[in-house]
């Protein structure tokens, strides 16, 4: 199988320790022969700019899947579900002392900065019946649409590319990345990866961050799984 694009995740990826981008990594993106696409909780405007200044493609999966651009100067697929996750938020807002993250930019998620126990704020929602789930990435705390996930992203972005989600190669480190690297034809999750993305991953990397993304790339390379 040699795999047609690659679907790697932003935070704790091709970032370093202190979430700066690897530079070697961004490098590797600009060498491959194959198309590389970028997925992330992050909001759309935050990974236009990451491609851009990588030198990628501007189709990218935004806000955990919410938000699936089709390039830099297109349209997006933003997908329903901002409402109830708002309420969830107003519901929780009672209990904790809750602080949103990028409010201006997000179309589909209330992102939270970490900090609180996320079981109890599960636990409140799901007595409350409410239709949202709530995933902490390790990076921050999303109260998201439990019906789409970088998983459904990736589907959107191979349908827009001609091609099946398994024709990907997915490189993640959270649990917002185990639907996508499960979808994906191979899921590598990067040494520092959380038991969420290891469970899906079918392998994972000795080297953390974005020294693992590069061990990847390359066991990939080597084995002809990528050209
Ligand atoms: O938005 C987050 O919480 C983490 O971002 P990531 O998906 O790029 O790792
Ligand atoms: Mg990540």
């Amino acid at each position: 199988m040699v795999f047609k694009a690659l679907v790697v995740d932003i935070d704790g990826t091709i970032t370093n320790h202190d979430r700066t981008l690897d530079l070697r990594v961004a490098k590797k993106f600009r060498e491959l022969r194959v198309p590389v696409i970028l997925s992330t909780g992050n909001p759309l405007c935050y990974v236009h700019a990451v491609a851009r200044l990588i030198g990628i493609s501007g189709m990218v999966i935004a806000e955990n899947g919410g938000v699936v651009s089709t390039g830099f100067d297109s349209s997006s697929i933003i997908a329903d579900g901002m409402e109830e996750c708002e309420e969830a938020y107003e519901l929780l807002s009672r209990y904790f002392d809750l602080v949103k993250l990028d409010a201006t930019y997000r179309k589909t998620e209330v992102v939270l900065r970490r900090g609180m126990d996320v079981s109890q704020l599960r636990e409140i929602v799901e007595d409350n019946g409410m239709g949202v789930e709530i995933i902490d990435t390790g990076y921050a705390v999303h109260i998201k649409n439990s019906n789409m996930n970088k998983g459904t992203g990736l589907h959107t972005v191979a349908e827009l590319m001609g091609i099946q989600a398994s024709d990907f190669l997915a490189i993640g480190d959270s649990c917002n990345d185990a639907e996508m690297m499960r979808e994906a034809g191979l899921g590598i999750a990067v040494g520092n990866a959380d038991d969420e993305a290891r469970q899906a991953a079918s392998m994972i990397t000795k080297a953390s961050f974005g020294e693992g993304t590069l061990e990847a790339i390359e066991y990939a390379l080597s084995n002809g799984l990528l050209e």
